[in-house]
């Protein structure tokens, strides 16, 4: 492990950590945010930030707003990369911005030539927590779990399919149902190849059919956000929660776009909310 950049910030310390990843079989970079809380050695619980196409840990870690509120409740904030990166990680084939470099979806990836390096689930599942949990100040009994588009996709399914891991769930502008929707065809199609049924694992609405189930949920979607009817189709999560009985609340705000002036505008609510669940009990 290798602190790429250490800042102090609001009284705790915001860390850029590269690693050698198994996973992915390339070096990986994530970011963590320390709150003043765990710099004082106690274990403080933890928020996964997935992030969307085109980012890395970056956008969230300088645009997100997310430190004062952290600070405030003491969560710890990870943020991890989208894809794999680095000389020999094959990319879209046309340099596109929805698939390859950026835009991993949170896949492990059974076609070539994307298996070996594209392995996104099991590194936001299993090596980044194992990580997270033996070098940080971390209380993994207490986790939640956050993303925004591609990666409210990859917080929803994450949750979905760790009954228990996770204690709350929210999402920025997700992709609710990647089958139905041309970025997530062509993500699920490149990585995880035609046949549907592998599909379902990673289509939060198709969990959800099939019986996933998570308590409650909180996503916020802007009003004038340009992918809201081809790509992230919310109305879908809406229907499949009330069919299943799931908690959904979702806000549809008024004016807002897709980009990081409207996740940071409600970055403060989420956390509080992921504060309030990750305290009980
Ligand atoms: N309009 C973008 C689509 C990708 C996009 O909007 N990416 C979102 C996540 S899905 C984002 O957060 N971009 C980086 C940023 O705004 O910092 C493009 O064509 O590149």
């Amino acid at each position: 492990m290798e602190i790429v950049s250490e800042n102090k910030a609001h009284g705790g310390r915001q860390l850029v950590v590269k690693h050698a990843s198994a996973a992915t079989s390339s070096d990986m970079t994530f970011s963590i945010f320390l709150p003043p809380q765990a710099e004082a050695g106690e274990k403080r619980p933890v928020v996964w930030y997935l992030s969307g196409l085109t980012c890395t840990h970056a956008n969230v870690t300088e645009k997100g707003e997310c430190r004062a509120a952290c600070a405030e409740h003491g969560l710890i904030f990870v943020a991890p990369d989208t894809s794999p990166r680095g000389d020999g990680v094959p990319d879209d084939p046309q340099g596109a911005y929805d698939f390859g470099l950026g835009a991993g979806f949170y896949v492990d990836a059974t076609q070539e030539p994307y298996a070996r390096n594209y392995r996104m689930w099991t590194y936001v599942t299993e090596e980044l927590p194992q990580l997270v949990g033996s070098e940080f100040a971390a209380d993994m009994t207490r986790q939640g779990i956050t993303g925004h588009s591609m990666g409210g996709h990859g917080a929803l399914t994450v949750a979905l399919r760790h009954p228990g891991r996770f204690r709350s769930v929210s999402a920025f502008a997700p992709i609710v149902a990647p089958s139905q929707v041309p970025w997530g065809q062509k993500a699920l199609g490149g990585y995880l190849g035609e046949d549907r049924a592998a599909w379902r694992k990673h289509d939060a609405v198709a969990l959800i059919e099939d019986g996933a189930r998570v308590d409650e949920i909180l996503v916020d979607v802007g009003t004038s956000d340009t992918f809201i009817e081809n790509e992230l189709r919310p109305e879908l999560l809406e229907q499949s929660c009330a069919k299943a009985g799931i908690d959904l609340t979702l806000r549809r705000q008024p004016g807002y776009d897709h980009s990081y002036y409207f996740i940071s505008t409600f970055m403060a609510e989420h956390l509080r909310w992921h504060a309030e669940r990750l305290k009980r009990g």
